[in-house]
């Protein structure tokens, strides 16, 4: 099927994912477990589930392969690849455009929603978690929602998936990854060389500025700025400040005039601590990773020497 994994598309948390061929022709994606991480029953437990879901934004499992000298999961083919490609690739020829990113972030946001609706999975453990680190770069907060370090925060929830998913739409929003300190970034700001975005367009928005990420229309500059204040909503410290997922699909779609501004968001874990102190926040996880003492300021005025 896949003529001996000669074209590989790709590599995730469980293994490698090759491009293959059905006998009637169709295209397929098959991802070749590792047997380290995922048992035989495991798999058919994951199948019983994905299989059961049908959406237009969620890729169709459409086969497996259990038993053998290999697990395997066998999907649609995916020709446009994965966002990943496109976000940020500002510039060059995969460039999408604000429009296109606002779209896909709606499909995204739909995808999700369905999932949360209709599937009878208590917790779908939203994938772009397990493809990173326990927290972003020098202590921010990465795809991973704090109640999965801070137990006192609230418990584990769907509330979990809308907070990775407003982390990956504020990367969508501003083409560039939250956690990446070191990026130039040209932002209306010259020689800016270490920027957080979420704690700098959280400042800029409080002072009533407008986000400019290059050159943008004032249509795209209104899509931009709708994107990144409901990211900021998804990304609230406590689960329950954070909108349900169809809130989520439903404030993207509207009009920017009925957003109100979020209130700050906890966007490092020197600010989870600070909190700690305060309110007895207890961590879940006993290798909870120090904020580091080197950290850089996170804000554009005070990182701008
Ligand atoms: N259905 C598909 N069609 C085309 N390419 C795919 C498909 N599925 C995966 N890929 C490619 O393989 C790469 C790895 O995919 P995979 O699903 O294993 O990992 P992931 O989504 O990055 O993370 P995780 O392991 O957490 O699911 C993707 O980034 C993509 O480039």
């Amino acid at each position: 099927m896949t003529k001996g994994f000669k074209s590989k598309l790709g590599e995730g948390g469980y293994g490698c994912v090759y491009k293959g061929k059905l006998r009637s022709g169709r295209d397929v994606a098959v991802k070749i477990l590792d047997k380290s991480k995922c048992n035989g029953q495991e798999v058919i437990n994951e199948v019983m589930t994905i299989g059961r879901i049908h959406h237009v934004t969620v890729v169709r499992l459409i086969g497996f392969c259990v038993g053998g000298s290999k697990h395997a999961l066998v999907y649609d083919f995916m020709s446009n690849g994965s966002l990943q490609k496109y976000l940020f690739s500002q510039g060059s020829n995969n460039s999408l455009s604000c429009k296109k990113m606002y779209y896909i972030a709606v499909g995204v946001a739909r995808g999700i929603e369905y999932l949360h609706k209709g599937c009878d999975i208590q917790i779908l453990h939203f994938d772009i978690k397990s493809i990173v680190s326990l927290t972003g770069a020098r202590g921010r907060m990465g795809y991973m929602a704090p109640e999965l370090f801070y137990k006192n925060i609230g418990g584990i929830s769907y509330k979990e998936d809308v907070y990775s998913f407003g982390m990956l739409l504020m990367e969508m929003a501003s083409r560039r990854k939250n956690v990446n300190v070191n990026v130039n970034v040209n932002v209306n700001v010259e020689h800016l060389s270490q920027i957080y975005f979420p704690s700098w367009v959280f400042e800029q928005l409080s002072l009533g500025k407008e986000i400019e990420i290059g050159e943008m229309t004032d249509e795209e500059k209104e899509l931009v700025k709708k994107m990144v204040m409901v990211s900021l909503w998804c990304i609230q410290t406590k689960p329950s400040d954070r909108p349900s997922i169809g809130k989520v699909v439903e404030m993207l779609e509207n009009e920017i005039e009925g957003l109100l501004m979020p209130p700050k968001p906890f966007l490092s874990l020197r600010e989870m601590s600070k909190a700690d102190d305060r309110t007895e926040m207890t961590p879940s996880q006993p290798e909870l990773p120090d904020p580091p003492s080197h950290e850089t300021s996170s804000t554009l005025s005070e990182s701008c020497h």
